[in-house]
């Protein structure tokens, strides 16, 4: 068996296509406006400054806009809730992504809560969350909803199947699950106090590696015909989970890179575009 790639960069590209004309006619009716993202990145850590980057450089090539906000390494949670105020009472800002992780002394929480809930394009905030769980409409968290499209796109079948997510964070593993569970999967989540964790990965349908751990999931604890999802990005160009040994036993994989990543950029940019849409249309 080869598996299927679900190929996420592939996947971004058509559905920047089609984003495009949704713009292009969106500024029609909007006397030329378009929607805008403002990004915030607190601090200096260049692979942040290089995803907040490529955010802005996806809202370009879909014809709409980002304002790139940066605040010093010393920004206080004051600062930061003052700022994210002033973006949520702006009217010209649609959605508004706050870079995890921010430096220690910020409270980040507090800060994703006060973003307002028809800005939260990013699906940070607690009642984004809560919303979501309860299949009542939220702009999804942007790792795990991309996630959701890539796999509604390949018709995965996820109804009564069971789906093990291995890690537990608030805007990956915790959100995801829900997807999932709102999906009609049946979900088991995993984290680092688990004990028996090769025994659970081997009874899933679809395995989901969010551990933020260079290939701690190993290929052996996956069985034949799994659908693998991998949400790991590390500088070694690898994820989480063990993909070489898998490409001719498991149904489906996303490869690293060209999966879940361009998935999450474009699930932001589209929902920006949603609140740009409510906002001008
Ligand atoms: N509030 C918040 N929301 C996020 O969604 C968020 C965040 N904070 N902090 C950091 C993580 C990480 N993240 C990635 C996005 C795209 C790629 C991506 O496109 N990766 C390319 C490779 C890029 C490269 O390194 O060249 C790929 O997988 O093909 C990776 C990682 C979003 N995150």
């Amino acid at each position: 068996m080869t598996a299927q790639i679900l190929d996420g960069k592939a996947l971004a590209q058509q559905f920047e296509e089609e984003m495009r004309q949704r713009v292009e006619a969106l500024k029609a009716k909007a006397d030329g406006r378009t929607p805008i993202l403002a990004t915030i990145l607190v601090g200096a850590d260049p692979a942040s400054a290089t995803y907040v980057k490529m955010k802005g450089n996806a809202c370009r090539r879909v014809g709409m806009e980002s304002e790139a906000i940066e605040m010093a390494e010393s920004t206080t949670t004051e600062e930061l809730l003052a700022k994210i105020d002033e973006l949520n009472n702006n009217p010209d800002v649609h959605g508004i992504l706050l870079q995890h992780p921010v430096p220690a002394q910020i409270d980040e929480r507090a800060c994703f809560d006060a973003i307002s809930l028809e800005k939260d394009v990013d699906g940070v905030t607690c009642l984004g969350f809560g919303r979501m769980s309860m299949g009542e409409a939220a702009y999804g968290c942007a790792t795990p909803k991309g996630i959701m499209r890539l796999l509604e796109h390949y018709q995965v079948e996820m109804e009564g199947k069971h789906a093990v997510v291995v890690g537990r964070s608030a805007i990956l593993g915790k959100p995801m699950a829900m997807m999932l569970l709102e999906a009609n999967a049946t979900v088991t989540i995993c984290h680092s106090r688990t004990r028996n964790l090769a025994d659970l990965v081997k009874q899933a349908d679809i395995v989901v590696g969010a551990v933020g751990k260079p290939e701690f999931i190993k290929a052996d604890w996956i069985k034949d015909g799994a659908v693998v999802v991998d949400a790991g990005y590390h500088p070694e160009q690898c994820g989480d989970i063990e993909l070489a040994p898998l490409a001719d036993r498991v149904a489906a994989y996303t490869p690293v890179p060209g999966g879940v990543g361009p998935m999450t950029i474009n699930t932001l940019i589209f929902q920006t575009l949603q609140s740009g849409e409510k906002a001008l249309g």
